[in-house]
């Protein structure tokens, strides 16, 4: 695995060699946030992925998460059917049997976790029953809590950043609100030994994030999380007059030059997603990822590999105005259900799933990314022009 010890100085921040990402270093925010603001938003425009560290989450809390992620996902499938993803909420189980139609094999099985509300019907019923996984519920919750610290800290540099007001993004971030909407989702991706020939197809799709901004914790060793700088369509201006509201995005160009972006110890991946893109008019960029099946040739495991996605979200009922009013106004409840059955529909045409899961036109861009000797340079990761992209 790599370390943050991997990497180059250049104008006096911090890259990784492999990705060229940024990795920002979030220690003694409060001292330092005009110097942490600067570098979140230009990580924000122009790619809309970076790494943090000196974020404060132990690592003890962390692997805690994964291990109940084993507990979960070893359940028998006659439990967890019993727990369907819903595409109004984005909660819940899903990934064996849509999958296993596509490729003849399994390659993604997700859990989306819910913070547990009175209010909010859904969320308990999403959980198995406490006796099969003692305690799950309530350390997803508190994991949760402190993940989302992090996250409003993060809001608070990109609104500096922005020059708006520090307390900009924190509408709708209330942790405790009967409709809170953070989820605390569980990948994982069975092992591929045996099964396909590295690089025949992915284990997730190419797709940008639903939510707000999205905390990503990975595990050394663990490789395969590809993106496409700045390439989301949300953010391209030409399309910036249409309400993006329930607008899937069909599947990203598999020939641009898709970078990797390798687990680093002691980092979370941060990613921003489609709802400050909208919020930003455009400006932070929403950035398409996907993951790439393991490459047994070139020494990576052939092994399971699992994440936890943070993918924090405002509230329900907070309205999401764009700065510029670019997009009407609209609840986060309605942009996340609306997301939601467009992903949905889409996932079930098998079209879609065949392009989505293929590598087919990724070999030479995505085979040249990964194997460049010193890794991808910084410049790499500010594409002079966008290629066009199709709206329609
Ligand atoms: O597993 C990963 O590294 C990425 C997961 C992801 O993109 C997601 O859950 O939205
Ligand atoms: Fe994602």
């Amino acid at each position: 695995m790599a370390t943050v010890d991997n990497k180059h100085h250049a104008a006096g921040e911090v890259f990784d060699d492999t990705s060229g990402l940024r990795i920002i270093d979030l220690s003694d925010f409060e001292a330092r946030k005009d110097e942490i603001a600067g570098q979140l938003i230009s990580s924000a425009k122009d790619v809309g992925f970076f790494f943090v560290k000196g974020h404060g989450i132990p690592q003890s809390d962390v692997d805690k998460t994964f291990e109940y992620s084993k507990l979960f996902f070893d359940l028998p499938v006659s439990v967890k059917e019993k727990h369907p993803f819903d595409l109004d909420t984005f909660a819940g189980w899903r990934g064996l049997q849509e999958l296993s139609e596509v490729t003849g094999t399994r390659l993604w099985e997700q859990f989306v976790a819910p913070v547990d509300r009175p209010s909010n019907p859904i969320a308990a019923s999403k959980y198995p029953p406490n006796d099969l996984i003692p305690g799950f519920k309530q350390h997803v919750e508190e994991f949760q809590r402190k993940s989302q610290a992090v996250a409003a800290q993060l809001l608070r540099g990109l609104a500096i950043g922005l020059g708006l007001p520090e307390e900009y993004f924190q509408g709708g971030l209330d942790f405790d609100a009967d409709d809170v909407a953070t989820l605390l989702g569980f990948n994982y991706y069975p092992p591929t030994e045996g099964l396909w020939k590295a690089g025949d197809a992915f284990r997730l799709h190419g797709h940008a994030d639903y939510n707000l901004i999205t905390l990503l914790y990975r595990r050394a060793g663990e490789p395969g999380l590809e993106l496409l700088p700045g390439k989301e369509a949300v953010a391209d201006p030409r399309v910036k007059n249409q309400d993006i509201r329930g607008a899937w995005r069909g599947v990203p160009d598999n020939t641009a030059n898709w970078v990797p972006a390798p687990p680093l110890e002691g980092t979370i991946t941060v990613n921003i997603a489609d709802i400050l893109t909208r919020w930003t008019d455009g400006e932070l960029r929403s950035t398409y990822h996907r993951v790439r099946s393991p490459d047994q040739a070139n020494g990576e495991s052939v092994g399971e590999r699992r994440s936890l996605a943070h993918f924090v979200a405002p509230s329900r009922s907070f309205v999401v105005r764009s700065i510029k009013g670019t997009y009407p106004p609209i609840t986060a409840g309605e942009l996340i259900a609306s997301e939601g059955h467009a992903y949905g529909s889409k996932f079930n045409d098998p079209e879609w799933q065949r392009i989505a899961y293929s590598t087919e036109g990724t070999t030479v861009a995505a085979a040249a990314a990964r194997g460049r000797a010193g890794g991808a340079r910084p410049e790499d990761l500010f594409p002079e022009e966008a290629p066009p992209i199709a709206v329609a």
